[in-house]
């Protein structure tokens, strides 16, 4: 025997009904079948809504049965020739007036009761599988049976408890009334004692479908459906979520209890008990394997078998000196929420005993706070324990899986990864039987959390990072070109989807949780609406997107102002500006620290030396316990650039203005003809080899006529051209040595400083050429012959790679 359930959408239509029976006719090949079926897709909430609406008075039910009508006749008319249309046609008739009866007796009373309730909402199954069984009996005698002689429950109307006992016999006795014939069966209707019509809960047909399953020992259960099985996560939260081939049943129902729609989670219970293999298939793509629920799925390789979540949650805590080691507190306590008829989701208790946590359902609290408040009033009065806590806006995510048992850094993997996306865990539970480790979070972290946790556990060659981009201007536009070039790339060797999902230069944004097409930003930006810095900052917390990178790519203070609340909230920041990590040694710190804190990343590599190597190799010297005594350095691509370019020939300013258009200035050349650029740069590589040095500790030497840095940058270029003769004289004194002119950076025993001057050509600095950078470090390791890092230190594109190198460190965190 085979029982085989078809849910709402499977009969949604006559198309779909079509396609469950014929499901039904290639599984009668292999044995007899009981076809359980729901109402059509909708029918339930429409019929809910008909009779809400006739008891607020509202008579509009009457046009919402007449659409019920309508599509119930259409499917007919689409199903069946007209000559075997009488027969439904009285069926469908006859019910629809018995409901309008019904909904226009509640408009009279003005009241819908539980049990009328269960009576209006049986009218969609009750309809739904006579419809089927005369689509079906076209072609294969079908008997009809009314799931109300079957199966028997209290009087509990909305979520009936059924009497296993009276339930199989009932069955076994239409069994032997009916032997050998396929029966179609309306699922989640059952009657009392009384002959009362129940439901099951909402669901409730898989449970229908089980409990036929397991009253007639069949050999399967099979549960048809919209999707290919139970997935690994919610396939609406993510979208890579894939099938599960194969589960327990215990697996299972952890996965339908926390939220796997799929599956009506009392409908294991009676196949576990008797062992009857359950399939959850696709009605719509019937050759994918689907997924199979049995005693001993094969073994996987997975530790973790899918991932759940419940919303709508609330924490409810009570704590108090006077709980602590006093018996009977818990008992108290969940008798109170049993007499409210309050559900408990999850419990925690810490060892201290000061406090107990549990977890319900929202819409529960206020019943729930009265109740405890109430049973401990005396305690509260005084002051033993303080007042039932609710916090609300809570989610459960839960990890489920045989496997985790004994399995050592499971819990680790999952703090590990939630940690890293800011995502705060608010409560833990795991039994001993570690097939559930449920956490509860913020109800706005869930997207994230399931998505993060996906990847942890199921995709470990995969990790999806969200790109927000600032300043698309010289070096941003490289990168973005660099990012478009290898996004197919990263995702191939190195794993990673790197999707740019807003940019946003001064006075536009742009915005694509999907993605941004790389090809298509200029024009998009152009053309998009205004934004400020803080109106991006705060679409960055509000999209709350997993492997969140903040990448700082103008020269704007106030931007950097916003790195410490983003870093706070696990976002990372990825800067090329320097203002940030030239500011006073305490935000330099700060921020640092709040990366470390936050398990995220602040990186600015390219804050010296463009894309060289520079800041990474400081940092794997001091981390290997090397000790930087000294160095020496050239740090300023447009200072080598000028200077290996201006021999008179030209004017001083018309050099200065070629380094500008090739890249290599700040958007503000005076920052870098002033020394502030080096300043900056010397600082930054002090504080990283573990000086607190501020900016004004470090010595600048200018070379510029203090009239250069007064006005705006025309006046400046103005004034270039006015001092040339300085200029030249800088030069030819130099050359009349036979030296070049350097502006090189100098730390030593914890002083910097930065100058002009003129090298011998036996100086280490002297061939630098171009727009090239050099940093010699004198080290305890590297005492005698210095480590050397040399090579182009400024231009956008080798400035973008460097950008794009700290991204990937960010997101391989
Ligand atoms: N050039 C190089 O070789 C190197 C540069 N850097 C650093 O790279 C950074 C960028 O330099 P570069 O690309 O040359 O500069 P650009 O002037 O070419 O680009 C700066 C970008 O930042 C945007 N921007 C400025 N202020 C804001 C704001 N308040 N909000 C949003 N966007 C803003 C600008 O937008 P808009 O177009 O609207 O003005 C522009 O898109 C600088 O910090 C520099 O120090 C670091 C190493 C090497
Ligand atoms: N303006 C800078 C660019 C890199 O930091 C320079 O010239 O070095």
């Amino acid at each position: 025997m085979q029982v085989l359930k078809f849910g709402g959408t499977s009969v949604a239509s006559a198309e779909n009904i079509e396609k469950s029976c014929a499901i039904v006719r290639a599984a009668l090949a292999r044995g007899p079948v009981v076809m359980v079926v729901s109402a059509l897709g909708g029918t339930t909430d429409a019929l809910i809504g008909a009779g809400r609406a006739a008891a607020s008075g509202d008579y509009r039910y009457r046009d919402a049965l007449a659409q019920l009508q309508q599509r119930h006749v259409a499917a007919a008319q689409a199903l069946l020739p007209p000559a075997a249309q009488p027969d439904i046609t009285d069926v469908l008739t006859r019910g629809f007036s018995e409901l309008l009866q019904l909904c226009d007796g509640i408009f009279s009373l003005g009241e819908l009761s539980d049990r009328t309730l269960d009576r209006l909402m049986s009218y969609g199954e009750l309809l739904s599988s006579q419809l089927v069984r005369e689509a079906l009996g076209a072609r294969t005698a079908a008997v009809w049976a009314d799931a109300r002689q079957l199966i028997r429950t209290n009087a509990r109307f909305g979520a009936a408890e059924v009497n296993v006992a009276v339930t199989r016999a009932q069955v076994q006795a239409f069994k032997s009334a009916h032997p050998g014939e396929v029966w179609v069966v309306p699922g989640f209707i059952a009657a009392d004692d009384q002959g009362n019509t129940t439901t099951l809960g909402r669901g409730g047909s898989d449970y229908t479908a089980a409990l036929l399953a397991a009253a007639l020992d069949a050999d399967v259960l099979e549960i048809w459906t919209d999707v290919s099985g139970m997935m690994t996560a919610d396939p609406r939260l993510v979208s890579r979520a894939r099938p599960i081939a194969g589960i327990s049943y215990q697996e299972a129902m952890e996965l339908s209890h926390f939220g796997a729609k799929v599956l009506y989670s009392p409908t294991i219970q009676p196949v576990m008990e008797r062992g009857i293999p359950l399939w959850i298939k696709n009605t719509f793509a019937p050759a994918d394997y689907g997924t199979l629920v049995e005693v001993a799925p094969p073994p996987s390789s997975e530790v973790v078998r899918g991932l759940s979540s419940i919303g709508n949650l609330s924490l409810l805590n009570l704590e108090g000196s006077g709980m602590v080691g006093i018996p009977g507190f818990s008992k108290r306590l969940f008798e109170a929420l049993a007499r409210e008829r309050i559900n408990v989701v999850l419990i925690t208790q810490s060892s201290s005993e000061y406090s107990i946590c549990v977890g319900v359902a929202a819409a529960d609290v206020p019943g729930a706070q009265a109740a405890v408040d109430e049973e401990f009033a005396p305690e509260i009065a005084s002051g033993r324990i303080a007042p039932l806590r609710p916090e609300n806006g809570l989610a459960i995510v839960a990890l489920v899986g045989e496997n985790m048992k004994n399995h050592p850094g499971i819990s680790g993997r999952l703090f590990g990864a939630l940690g890293q996306n800011g995502v705060n865990i608010r409560a833990i539970a795991q039994g001993s039987s570690e097939r559930n480790i449920s956490t509860v979070i913020r109800a706005a972290d869930v997207r994230k959390a399931i998505n993060v946790l996906h990847e942890a556990f199921f995709e470990p060659a995969y990790k999806q990072v969200n790109l927000y981009v600032l300043g698309p201007g010289n070096v941003g536009g490289r990168l973005l070109a660099q990012l478009a070039k290898q996004q197919q790339h990263l995702q191939q060797q190195l794993g990673l989807q790197v999707r740019v999902v807003a940019i946003a230069n001064r006075r536009h944004c742009i915005v694509d949780e999907n993605g941004l097409d790389l090809a298509a930003w200029p024009a998009a930006l152009a053309a998009a609406g205004p934004c400020t810095l803080e109106e991006f900052t705060e679409l960055i917390v509000s999209r709350n997107l997993r492997n969140s990178i903040l990448v700082d790519v103008t020269a704007n203070p106030a931007a950097a102002d916003y790195y410490a609340d983003l870093l706070a909230k696990s976002v990372a920041v990825v800067a090329c500006n320097k203002v940030a990590a030239s500011s006073a040694y305490a935000n330099y710190a700060r921020l640092k620290a709040l990366a470390q804190d936050f398990n995220t990343r602040f990186l600015f590599e390219t804050n010296v030396g463009a894309g060289l190597p520079i800041i990474g190799t400081l940092n794997d010297l001091t981390s290997s316990g090397d000790v930087v005594r000294r160095m020496e350095a050239v740090l300023s691509g447009t200072l080598n650039f000028v200077f290996n370019n201006y021999d008179g020939s030209r004017p001083f300013a018309e050099v200065v203005r070629q380094a500008q258009a090739e890249g290599y200035t700040e958007p503000d050349p005076r920052l870098d003809l002033s020394g502030t650029d080096v300043a900056r740069k010397i600082l930054i590589l002090a504080r990283e080899a573990g000086h607190p040095l501020e900016m004004s500790d470090v010595q600048i030497e200018s070379f510029l006529p203090a009239s250069c840095l007064e006005g705006d940058v025309e006046a400046f270029y103005e004034q270039l051209a006015v001092h040339e003769a300085h200029f030249r004289a800088l030069y030819d004194a130099a050359t009349a040595e036979g030296k070049r002119l350097k502006f090189v950076a100098r730390f030593n025993d914890g002083a910097a400083a930065v100058g002009l001057q003129a090298v011998l050509p036996s100086h280490d600095v002297y061939e630098l050429r171009g727009k090239d950078n050099i940093v010699l470090f004198y080290t305890d390791r590297y005492a005698e012959q210095p480590l050397v890092v040399k090579g182009a230190g400024a231009g956008a594109e080798v400035t973008a790679a460097g950008v794009f190198a700290d991204i990937i460190r960010a997101a391989r965190l």
